[in-house]
């Protein structure tokens, strides 16, 4: 059963105000983990919705050379790839005051993820979990990080007494294999934000509200903790 109480919906008239106010909400959480423990670890979605946020949030005045940034997950694809969630974070995160931050990519050059997978826990060992921030997405069809439906290790990547950290993901609607952050993982984090745009969205998230919804954004929803949502038209 979904708890409201554990939920606050921030809604916004567009996407740059919803942006400029998520940005605002992010590097407060950044500032006060690098306040509290000296560095700060956020990680953030890929696809389409979060480039007004990522350029929003590289303006953002923090101590950027303290802060870790990694992904939730990431498509099977090189940076030069348009398709690579590490490129949009390149591009237009890791400049102007946030170019000091280190980023640690998912992708390693390897075939598939399963042959990448030990280096890529590797590097997510090394990382000072857990998370301060995590910004999750939601595609249209109620996936989130690369939890989709009809994903092969769906079940395994949702079920929180699964301790691996990060697994290949493949699933019909995903386009190329998958990485992801286990929802174990995503749940962690001291600052857990859902960003969303559209009116279609908000009906996914409606639906996903409903008990025994099946879609994979209802994992997230049904977890007993604080969740931002911040959604536009
Ligand atoms: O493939 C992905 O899609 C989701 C949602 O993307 P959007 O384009 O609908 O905003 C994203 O959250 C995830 O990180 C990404 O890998």
């Amino acid at each position: 059963m979904v708890s409201a109480a554990q939920q606050q919906l921030h809604a916004f008239d567009d996407g740059q105000a919803l942006a400029n106010a998520l940005s605002s909400s992010i590097a407060d959480a950044l500032r006060a983990a690098i306040d509290t423990r000296g560095e700060a670890l956020i990680a953030v979605s890929g696809g389409s919705t979060p480039k007004r946020l990522f350029e929003a949030l590289s303006h953002e005045l923090l101590d950027w050379s303290r802060v870790t940034v990694t992904l939730v997950d990431e498509r099977w694809v090189p940076d030069s790839d348009e398709r690579s969630n590490a490129r949009m974070v390149e591009a237009l995160l890791l400049q102007h005051q946030a170019a000091d931050a280190e980023f640690v990519p998912l992708y390693v050059e390897t075939a598939t993820p399963e042959a990448g997978i030990g280096e890529v826990r590797a590097r997510v060992n090394a990382l000072k979990q857990p998370f301060d921030v995590v910004v999750l997405g939601m595609g249209p069809d109620g996936h989130t990080a690369s939890f989709f439906p009809g994903g092969d290790r769906l079940g395994e990547a949702l079920d929180v007494s699964n301790t691996a950290q990060v697994l290949p993901m493949r699933a019909p609607g995903a386009g190329e294999p998958r990485i992801t952050f286990t929802l174990r993982e995503l749940l962690q984090a001291q600052t857990l934000y859902l960003h969303i745009q559209g009116d279609d969205k908000r009906v996914v998230l409606d639906q996903a509200e409903q008990p025994g919804s099946e879609l994979p954004i209802a994992s997230v929803l049904r977890a007993a903790r604080p969740l931002n949502i911040y959604w536009c038209p």
